[in-house]
């Protein structure tokens, strides 16, 4: 399958693939113990160290696991058939991975994924074509089949998931317009996982993201977000990324300011390994655009 990408996207990958030396030899040279965020994700943000980190399953730390785990139970409740779905899902900040999209398949016509960064719009790319060096998510897909009743239909699904990603584009929740240019149509549902405090620098930019991904819904559509809270930094690899400490009661009031009915706000207590992040907790959140917003 040949997704609708632009010609300028792919060949703005391969120069990123193939980094020239001076950006290499700059890049190294900053200083270890640095806080990389805002336009540093498109050179220091590396997918497989982040997948290798937060996404090994069952090989991988118990701690990523549970995230995982509680993230993947979470978006199974919501978007389990006879509860939310529709025509079409907006994935925003989707990262390289695609286990968010694993029960949302089900229920949406047509799922638009999109990042900050092409590398990770790259990688999400690789494993939609199943190019080799793609990245395995089928300890995840299996267990989101089990969820379901038959863990031997994983292989349905993955190609369920490659049927329903329509188009993969670039986007920054901190325009009021995230997806640019790009004709899109307004969305049943917006789901964004762990990506608006990476992309926020304080809270009035968060309230201001909030708004703008609740501008690409349809009144009475729904957005979808996990948070993790209280959080103040992450590891990718070597880099040390910014995080935006969050309150549960901060995420609820930036919705409620957005013009949402907050619906669900599932709460957890997990925390990953220190040694890769520092949160308290995680809130997976479910909020209905209201008439007026
Ligand atoms: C921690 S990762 C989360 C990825 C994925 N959603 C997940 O659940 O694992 C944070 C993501 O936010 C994206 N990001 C950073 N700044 C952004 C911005 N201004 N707009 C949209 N996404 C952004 C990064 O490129 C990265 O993919």
């Amino acid at each position: 399958m040949k997704l609708p990408i632009g010609r300028a996207w792919e060949e703005r990958v391969d120069k990123m693939g193939n980094r020239s030396r001076g950006e290499a030899e700059r890049s190294t040279a900053r200083m270890e113990g640095e806080l990389y965020k805002g336009e540093d994700y498109k050179t220091e943000f590396q997918p497989q160290n982040y997948l290798k980190t937060y996404y090994a399953f069952d090989s991988g730390t118990i701690a990523e696991n549970e995230v995982l785990k509680f993230n993947l139970n979470n978006l199974f409740e919501t978007f389990s058939p006879g509860g939310m779905g529709g025509d079409i899902l907006i994935d925003i900040g989707s990262g390289p991975t695609i286990y968010q999209l694993l029960s949302a398949c089900e229920v949406f016509r047509e799922i638009i994924m999109s990042d900050y960064t092409e590398l990770n719009l790259r990688e999400v790319d690789k494993w939609l074509k199943k190019e080799p060096g793609a990245y395995d998510w089928s300890p995840a897909v299996q267990y989101v089949c089990e969820l379901e009743g038959d863990r031997s239909k994983w292989q349905e699904k993955e190609a369920r998931v490659r049927r329903t990603v329509k188009r993969l584009l670039t986007c920054d929740v901190n325009q009021p317009r995230p997806l640019g240019s790009a004709q899109v149509p307004a969305a049943d549902c917006v789901l964004s996982l762990l990506a608006l405090e990476c992309a926020c620098r304080d809270v009035d930019a968060y309230r201001a993201a909030i708004q703008n991904l609740v501008g690409l819904l349809k009144p009475g559509g729904h957005l979808v977000t996990l948070v993790a809270l209280r959080c103040c930094e992450y590891m990718v690899g070597s880099r040390k990324f910014f995080v935006l400490s969050l309150e549960q009661e901060t995420v609820e009031k930036a919705l409620q300011e957005a013009g949402c009915q907050v619906l669900k706000c599932q709460y957890s207590p997990i925390k990953y390994s220190e040694a890769f992040c520092l949160n308290e907790g995680i809130c997976f959140v479910v909020a209905r655009k209201g008439p007026g917003a």
